[in-house]
């Protein structure tokens, strides 16, 4: 999918809301243990209730590869399910020597290779440009690099002051501009470090941002807004738990659709005053 082709969908569905599947076999409502594929199972139902509401879905990879080679097939079975039009995560935070790196992007992009066709993986770029190239060198498809993250834990490395007095995260935003375009490369930016995006719009203006952590951990999807929009809105914020997760009963699409549809609402003022 290209940028164009994303911003059309965030227009049409005025929505800029990626549900996250963070499908985790302890939170899921009981009478589904009794299906084939009770992770399967969760997610569709979850997609059906929430689609019109959402331009885009991360499944977080952890919650599959945990369980071996049936997560890797739940996993399957659930990208092959997400409509079409919806841009698809893999949140799998990647990245390696270069050798290796382009093995990881086999392993999502590659779809005679291991199944999956992802639009976007998650990497880290810790490893430098040798272990992001590889995911580049896959037409059509987005790196979503690592930036600045809403965890606590962001400020043992990402926050440090360099000797040219940069933060760490401001210099892999300045220097992965060299590895790749606003075409395929989009960056993590937690939506709890949303003081920080007038200066990340300013380093990169043109880019997409996920942004992760409004809901469950307690982002402003107000100050994302206002301060991270650019004029293709530029944003993909996620919501996993609060989304998935708002009922653990038998109701739990129905009530996941209402969460979405109040999260979309809300998007569609801010597509109205930010943009
Ligand atoms: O900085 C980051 C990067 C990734 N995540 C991931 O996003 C979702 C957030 O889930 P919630 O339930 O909405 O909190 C999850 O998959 C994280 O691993 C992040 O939170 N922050």
């Amino acid at each position: 999918m290209t940028k164009s082709q994303l911003f059309e969908q965030i227009l049409q569905k005025q929505s800029y809301l990626c549900i996250g599947l963070d499908t985790d076999i302890q939170k899921i409502p009981r009478h589904l243990l009794q299906a084939k594929d009770p992770i399967f199972e969760f997610n569709r139902q979850i997609i059906d209730a929430t689609h019109q509401y959402a331009v885009s879905y991360k499944p977080n990879i952890a919650f599959y590869e945990a369980f071996g080679a049936k997560g890797w097939e739940s996993l399957q079975k659930t990208l092959e399910y997400i409509p079409k039009e919806c841009f698809t995560i893999a949140d799998a935070k990647r990245g390696d020597i270069g050798n290796t790196s382009g093995l990881y992007a086999r392993a999502f992009f590659d779809e005679q290779s291991s199944g999956l066709n992802f639009d976007s993986v998650t990497v880290a770029p810790y490893m430098g440009e040798d272990s992001v190239k590889p995911f580049l060198e896959f037409a059509d498809k987005w790196v979503i690099l690592l930036a600045l993250t809403s965890n606590a834990g962001s400020k043992d490395f990402q926050t440090l002051s360099l000797a040219n007095e940069k933060q760490l995260f401001e210099e892999v935003l300045a220097k992965s501009q060299e590895w790749g375009s606003s075409e395929q490369l989009m960056y993590v930016v937690g939506a709890t470090k949303a003081d920080m995006l007038q200066k990340i719009r300013s380093i990169v203006p043109e880019h997409f941002l996920l942004v992760p952590g409004v809901g469950a951990q307690g982002g402003s999807l107000e100050e994302v807004s206002k301060f991270g929009m650019n004029k293709q809105c530029g944003l993909l914020v996620n919501s996993s738990r609060a989304i998935i997760y708002a009922s653990s009963d038998e109701d739990f699409a129905e009530k996941a659709a209402l969460e979405a549809k109040k999260v979309q609402t809300e998007m569609q003022a801010y597509l109205a005053t930010y943009l």
